[in-house]
């Protein structure tokens, strides 16, 4: 059963000390469906919006203690430490909204291990203009046959993932609307012109950009840009608790964010 209108669930912040971390406590501590009953990170941090952070490697014994229980991880890390908590969280029975990208196939199966547990929502990005974004892109792609496309993303120079996972997720539903598009071609260089399978892939690193995602489709004579820009990250966290809102006291399963948002 999903929380009643009007709880507050319990969440669990791994990577508290984080760029992603910090803004979703943050951002929980100005809403009423949620409150922060647990963060841990890694390196020792100073408390987060007045939330004490706790050892990560604990992380386990905290979930298992928790009294009351913790309703939901909140998961923003990197891809080993978001298996391991996952991990965790499963075996606690908690929930797990997810929104770390750059996993290979053997940690994604072991998120989807998880999810035969417990409730597990994962998302490469939690903003709704991007989920509008996605259905926008694939209308495009399925309706311009024959269209050179070319995907664009541009993020903070910490970043350590790329291309992003935003952009692997528009790729995959560029694909699934063209099939004829079948060849990634990361950056370009060479002497080669352009062939009809490729897709062009670009990531750029640079200040402190939180995240924009370019779709060029282009014909004879004409060209459609769709263009996704995150003026911050805090509508990111913003998506990511109400997706826990969400998920709380959902069955076991995979979830996707687009779900939360129909
Ligand atoms: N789905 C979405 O909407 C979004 C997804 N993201 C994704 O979220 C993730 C985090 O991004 P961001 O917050 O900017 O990254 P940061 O580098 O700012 O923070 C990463 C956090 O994860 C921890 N961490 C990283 N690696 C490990 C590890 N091996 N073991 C334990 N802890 C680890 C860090 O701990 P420590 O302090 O000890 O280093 C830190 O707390 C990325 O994968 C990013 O792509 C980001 C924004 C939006
Ligand atoms: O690392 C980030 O910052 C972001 N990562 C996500 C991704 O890899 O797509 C989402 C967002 O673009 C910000």
């Amino acid at each position: 059963m999903a929380a009643e209108t009007g709880d507050s669930i319990r969440v669990a912040v791994t990577g508290a000390g984080g760029r992603m971390g910090r803004e979703v406590i943050e951002a929980a501590s100005d809403r009423d469906d949620c409150e922060v009953a647990l963060a841990v990170n890694r390196s020792p941090v100073d408390p987060v919006a007045g939330v004490e952070v706790r050892d990560a490697a604990d992380l386990p014994a905290l979930l298992a203690g928790a009294d009351p229980a913790v309703d939901v991880l909140v998961d923003f890390t990197g891809p080993d430490s978001s298996v391991e908590y996952v991990t965790a969280a499963a075996g606690a029975g908690v929930a797990c909204v997810v929104g770390t990208t750059g996993f290979d196939d053997e940690q994604e199966a072991a998120i989807a291990d998880a999810a035969d547990a417990v409730p597990v929502l994962r998302a490469s990005n939690f903003s709704r203009g991007i989920a509008a974004l996605r259905r926008a892109v694939s209308a495009a792609a399925a309706a311009l046959p024959g269209y050179d496309v070319e995907v664009t993303e541009t993020h903070h120079n910490g970043k350590v993932d790329a291309p992003s996972g935003t952009a692997l997720t528009l790729l995959d539903d560029i694909e699934e609307a063209r099939p004829d598009l079948d060849e990634r071609v990361h950056g370009r260089e060479g002497d080669a012109p352009r062939t009809d399978g490729e897709i062009g892939v670009h990531a750029r690193r640079a200040g402190d950009i939180a995240g924009e995602h370019e779709v060029l489709m282009a014909g004879d004579e004409n060209v459609l840009e769709l263009t996704h820009r995150a003026g911050s990250r805090r509508v990111f966290a913003a998506g990511a608790l109400d997706a826990a809102a969400w998920l709380a006291g959902r069955d076991a399963g995979a979830y996707d964010f687009t779900e939360v948002l129909e």
